[in-house]
């Protein structure tokens, strides 16, 4: 699968691409990492892409890459048209990046003169930039600690510092990694709707990771998933989700002693339940036109359907989905006999004490 330009506004240029990047940690023995493994993708100018993955699936690697902080075994980079290897400089002035959480941001200096630093650093005057920064502090909701040592910060104030510092001077390509991690709700929905303002009015273009799957769905118009250093999808996110929406069906229907059994001939059982002669299941099937085999299936064991509805799965279904490889979403619901799968690691990252 791979990515198709824009349509709709006009704005087809691609601001950031991968090209058949590789990456090998180690000298290549036995030892050695295959860390990401031929992966092409490409971002339009004003686009906000999600790159997703399990851990250890490449993506900071593959971010990286398209940095110049990490050099491709093979393949190559570019960010708003430049070479990232042959002309890193150049490609720099074009991108703003949050890493390593709220690390980036120095803690002696206030809120007001991190951002003026790290705007005179990129490039900017910092006297013109003052009313976009007043702006961003604004929207942020930490306009009133403009002059507070991040150190007296909380540990989400000290996030929204570090991502108003890489937004400080307008650049054109964002990379985001984790950015909401360690916000609250609040303040996290702010700074989405602030990405999709910069990309929607500014045609900023921003391609950030999260393993809050909420976060990719209202946030991303597209996402790549990565698995063990492959491109696993690279979808607009509704048409992700759509291609699953009408496998999985809830279905309410009497409890006959050959159900459970002809159901599961029909499909993939992901939750059962029976009480006062009622079965509520909640099965996976096949494709689309198996329904009607789940619907005969149902009657021949002489149990009567009482309803049925077509579950809309989410992005974290998707998700799971096709980095498990595992055939179906998979969903789980109180009294269910499955288990979703974890995929949620742990926090590790973002504005920890130091
Ligand atoms: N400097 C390195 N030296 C050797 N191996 C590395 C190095 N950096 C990453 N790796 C390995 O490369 C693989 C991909 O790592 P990477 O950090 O890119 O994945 P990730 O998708 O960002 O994971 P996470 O979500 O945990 O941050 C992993 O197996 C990792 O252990």
């Amino acid at each position: 699968m791979t990515s198709s330009p824009r349509s709709g506004d006009g704005r087809t240029d691609v601001a950031v691409s991968a090209d058949g990047l590789r990456k090998e940690y180690g000298d290549g023995g036995d030892d050695g990492v295959l860390a990401v493994d031929d992966v092409s993708f490409g971002v339009d100018s004003g686009e906000i892409v999600g790159l997703l993955g399990p851990n250890g699936a490449g993506k900071t690697t593959t971010i990286k890459m398209l940095l110049g902080l990490v050099t491709p075994s093979a393949g190559s980079a570019t960010v708003a048209g430049v070479d990232v290897e042959a002309h890193p400089r150049r490609a720099y002035e074009r991108v703003g990046a949050m890493l390593e959480g709220a690390r980036n941001v120095y803690w002696r200096l206030s809120v007001r003169e991190n951002l003026r630093f790290f705007a005179a650093i990129g490039g900017a005057d910092p006297g013109e930039v003052r009313d976009r920064h007043d702006d961003l502090l604004e929207t942020l909701g930490i306009a009133e600690k403009a002059d507070v040592p991040v150190r007296e910060l909380s540990r989400g104030q000290k996030q929204k510092v570090a991502l108003a510092c890489t937004l400080a001077r307008g650049a054109d390509v964002l990379f985001l990694d984790e950015p909401t991690l360690g916000l609250d709700v609040e303040s996290s929905l702010d700074l989405q709707r602030e990405l999709r303002r910069l990309a929607r009015e500014d045609g900023v273009t921003v391609v950030l990771s999260s393993h809050d799957m909420d976060v990719v769905e209202r946030v991303c118009d597209r996402v790549v998933i990565l698995a063990d250093g492959r491109v696993a999808a690279d979808e607009r996110v509704e048409d992700l989700v759509e291609v699953f929406a009408t496998q999985a069906y809830r279905v309410r229907a009497s409890a006959e002693p050959g159900l459970r059994d002809a159901v599961a001939r029909a499909g993939t059982i992901e939750s059962w339940t029976e009480r006062d002669g009622i079965a509520r299941f909640e099965v996976v099937l096949p494709d689309q036109d198996a329904f009607y085999d789940l619907v005969d299936a149902v009657r021949e064991s002489g149990a009567a359907l009482e309803a049925f509805e077509s579950i809309d799965p989410d992005l974290e279904d998707v998700f799971v989905q096709i980095t498990s490889g595992d055939g179906a979403p998979s969903r789980s619901t109180e009294g269910g006999d499955r288990e979703r799968p974890p995929s949620r690691p742990p926090v590790t990252d973002g504005g920890d004490d130091r």
